[in-house]
């Protein structure tokens, strides 16, 4: 399946709940007029292609500050995305830069496993023909020119669009920027569902775009990749989908299992090193993890190892102990080589919505954090805090995780993320 049409369908919760909100506040307040009329009232917005918007008070969200990024060598020279790093994506699933843009995934589609969302409701007409949407945009009116609902696009409405986005657990602050941007260019339009979707989607991807970066790849044998978050956030999983896509794509990799406190997540990880064909490094429960970091940047440099990827405990509950562990891991590493850790990578869960914020300060706190990679999007409705959270910290966003599969950790794309999310057209 193309990634749009996989993610659209794995972001389900999300887009629908949002997509219905948006659907509700144009159909609330809207009035029907025939087609022709809207598509001269309605053009396209002025500014799609506009790379970013340095306006005073509306920032760009800002690139990983220099501070942020760990003392290490100069990257390799390679082209920018999506060539700078590994694509976190089996390669079937990016589609090559100006191909044509993947089939979207009907919104019929079924919800994912496991997934409690009701049948999706059927499009309102303002959304029936995304044909209809193209065909105006470019001048070719559908031929069935149906009625399409309208709305004027005022201090109420955006309101009402601030609140949907609110509840999407985008943010208070984020929401109000991105409705600030809708009413600049189109306050007083009237405006159509599929518009409003569009809008938004821009002005999402918008605020997105600064942060998509795939995990850089250093010429340091072996790269540190240092994986931090809560319990239970996906990091093992994470790491078993990273270390799966860099042995594919022909590096060596080993993981350590420095979450020495619960034998499950060894076990766990093990599993999963087994079935990404990368070796495991543990230690008996209770070993000091920074010992057994020890061993396997030893082992790692010996068997010239591209990727040392190191899975940490995450108990917040102690929140002093963990700091002196994470910090007793560094110094370790350091020891070896003191560029690494070359990547700090906190794995949030995106089901914690809101919480998710906190969750990054305060691994800023515990540690160098350079990058993040959110999972669980599939099935949640709380998908718009990875909006809040580029918003808000401009922190990259290396991956997305979409389903407990190996291959389930998609490139972050934010223009189709943000398409997925507010369930509009593909483009
Ligand atoms: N649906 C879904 N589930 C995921 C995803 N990533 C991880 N999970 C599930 O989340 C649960 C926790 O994942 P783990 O990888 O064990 O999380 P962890 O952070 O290593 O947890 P600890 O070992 O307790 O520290 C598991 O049941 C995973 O299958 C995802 O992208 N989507």
């Amino acid at each position: 399946m193309a990634l749009f049409g996989k993610l659209r369908e794995r972001l389900f919760k999300t887009s629908s709940k949002l997509g219905d909100g948006l659907d509700a506040v144009v159909r609330e307040g809207g009035t029907e007029e025939p087609a022709e009329v809207a598509s001269s009232e309605a053009p396209r917005p002025e500014r799609p292609q506009e790379p970013s918007r340095p306006e005073p008070s509306q920032p760009a969200p800002p690139a990983a500050p220099p501070s942020e990024v760990p003392a290490s060598p100069a990257p390799q020279e390679i082209p920018q995305a999506p060539g700078d790093g590994i694509r976190p994506a089996t390669p079937a699933e990016v589609p090559p830069v100006g191909s044509p843009p993947p089939t979207p995934s009907p919104l019929t589609d079924t919800p994912p496993p496991g997934s409690d969302q009701p049948a999706p409701q059927p499009e309102t007409r303002a959304d029936a023909a995304p044909s209809g949407l193209i065909g105006r945009l470019f001048g070719r009116g559908a031929p069935a020119a149906a009625p399409v609902v309208r709305r004027t696009l005022d201090d109420e409405m955006l309101e009402e669009l601030e609140e949907v986005l609110i509840q999407s657990d985008m943010g208070v602050e984020t929401s109000l920027r991105v409705t600030a941007n809708l009413a600049e260019s189109h306050l007083g339009r009237r405006v159509s569902t599929a518009e409003v979707k569009m809008l938004l989607a821009e002005e999402i991807a918008r605020i997105m775009e600064p942060v998509a970066r795939p995990l850089p790849l250093y010429p340091s044998r072996p790269q540190v990749v240092l994986i931090v978050g809560v319990n239970g956030s996906g990091k093992t999983t994470t790491i078993g989908k990273l270390a799966s896509q860099f042995r594919d794509a022909g590096k060596s990799v080993v993981i350590a299992a420095a979450d020495t406190f619960r034998a499950a997540a060894v076990e766990q990880l093990q599993v999963w090193g087994d079935r990404a064909g990368v070796p495991v490094l543990t230690a008996p429960q209770g070993t000091d993890p920074a010992s057994l970091v020890y061993d396997a940047m030893t082992k790692a440099q010996e068997d010239g190892a591209d990727l040392l990827m190191i899975d940490t405990a995450g108990r917040l509950q102690n929140r002093a102990d963990l700091m002196e562990e994470l910090a007793k891991i560094v110094r370790v590493i350091r020891g070896k080589d003191p560029d690494a850790p070359h990547n700090t990578v906190l794995v949030l869960d995106a089901t914690t919505g809101q919480n998710a914020l906190s969750q990054v300060k305060t691994f800023k706190e515990l540690s160098d954090v350079s990058g993040l990679v959110m999972t669980k999007l599939d099935g949640t409705a709380r998908g718009g805090v990875l909006v809040a959270l580029a918003d808000s910290f401009g922190l990259p966003i290396h991956a997305i995780g979409v389903g407990e599969k190996i291959d389930d950790l998609a490139p972050f794309d934010p223009a189709d993320f943000a398409r997925a999310l507010t369930g509009a057209d593909p483009a």
